[in-house]
């Protein structure tokens, strides 16, 4: 265990100590202050064992929350705050920032087409090539970034609650570990929940299948209808509820979707969700280890994973670090919640950049694939107060 007192301390404009993290949803927020200790880094593969000798050494009252990088074998970053507060939800409303911005996207709408178009052209090859070949490509999820810079330091409070405004969404604030010496913060408003955990009982609740919301209101069912019938999006998202139900089994007595696929929503965003529940035979596994586990699931990688993370290396100009990682907490009994770390932005000063992701199967359309991902910004540039024209293709 290592104390980091001085690296991560966040001071609100007021002066008054910020959360070290919190987590707001509908169900209620959990939140840490002030920074106790950190849990060794290291990959997804050593996280269940890191976090039971911490809770063997920490204690019953002991709290572990943060992050999980994109790459399995990239390290984590798990903090215990000094205190902890659970509470019920009070939405304070916040005020609309009114910063200048000044944006550059990496890559925009027609460089990432072009990604979509290169990675069909693997899958289609991969599957010509047939049987023989050991690994075929069914499923890559690519993403890109907007670098947004304002003229004044990001109010990370305000941000938070305007990003828990939606009640279908969790709203999260966590610490990552500093660059150059810099504090920086993963903010996000994931509508994912990856695995929760309470004494024997697991939900995990993928989505994946998308489309946007609309004003008008016959737009935005149409929208909807349209998704719920569409064969594309149900093939992308029974890739990922496929691969849910499949590894979590050997760790369940009983697993099932109760309801099937069914259509979910966001303020932003339609899409198709299956909630998935599962009865553990070992009540005592943490929810950390679990989230390692199932992460990165196909809503934010591919299949075969390893396959398409490689892939996702290569195409992508930039390291995706703790986007399309998971965020969480965990206690010493096990029970926690984490969730997929999309809708997010890393915040550092005046700059936060933005990640935005679509799956791609055989048949995506790469300019409907272009109009998702800017659809998806959608969420941290309402919080954040930056108009983007580029957002409607
Ligand atoms: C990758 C993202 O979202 C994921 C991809 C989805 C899709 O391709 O339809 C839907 C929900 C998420 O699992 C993102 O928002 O960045």
């Amino acid at each position: 265990m290592s104390t980091l007192a001085s690296e991560t301390h966040i001071m609100r404009q007021d002066g008054m100590e910020a959360p070290l993290f919190a987590f707001r949803s509908a169900r209620g927020v959990v939140q840490g202050q002030g920074l106790g200790a950190a849990l060794p880094r290291g990959p997804a593969e050593t996280l269940g064992a890191r976090v039971a000798a911490f809770f063997r050494l920490a204690g019953r009252d002991a709290l572990l929350a943060g992050a999980l990088p994109f790459a399995r074998e990239a390290e984590d970053y798990l903090v215990q705050p000094r205190t902890v507060s659970r509470t019920v939800q009070e939405v304070a409303a916040a005020p609309r920032p009114d910063a200048r911005w000044q944006l550059a996207h990496e890559p925009d709408a027609a460089g990432y087409a072009a990604s979509v178009q290169r990675a069909l052209g693997i899958m289609r090859q991969e599957a010509a090539q047939g049987a023989g070949r050991r690994e075929v490509l069914t499923k890559i999820v690519l993403s890109r970034s907007l670098l947004a810079r304002a003229d004044a330091p990001i109010d990370l409070q305000g941000l938070l609650r305007r990003l828990s405004a939606d009640p279908s969404v969790t709203g999260f604030l966590v610490p990552l570990p500093p660059r150059g010496g810099a504090p920086r913060v993963l903010a996000g408003a994931t509508p994912e929940l990856l695995l929760s955990k309470t004494g024997a009982r697991i939900l995990s609740h993928p989505l994946a299948g998308s489309a946007r919301r609309e004003v008008d209101a016959a737009a935005d069912s149409a929208n909807a209808a349209a998704l719920a019938r569409s064969d594309k999006d149900r093939r992308e998202h029974a890739i990922v509820a496929d691969f849910i139900l499949d590894t979590l089994a050997p760790y369940c007595r009983q697993l099932s979707a109760p309801q099937g696929t069914t259509l979910t929503s966001t303020n932003s965003m339609w899409h198709l969700g299956t909630r998935i529940e599962g009865e553990l035979k070992d009540a005592s596994i943490s929810s950390a280890e679990l989230a390692a586990a199932l992460h990165p699931t196909p809503a934010v990688c591919g299949l075969p994973r390893a396959h398409a993370a490689r892939l996702i290396g290569e195409i992508e100009a930039y390291d995706r670090d703790f986007y399309a990682g998971a965020v969480g907490w965990c206690d010493a009994a096990g029970d926690g919640a984490w969730y997929v770390s999309i809708r997010c932005a890393e915040i550092a000063g005046n700059t936060a950049r933005l990640y935005a992701g679509a799956g791609i199967v055989p048949g995506s359309d790469p300019w409907a694939e272009a109009a998702e991902t800017g659809a998806k910004y959608g969420a941290l540039l309402a919080a954040l107060g930056i108009e983007l024209e580029e957002t409607r293709l």
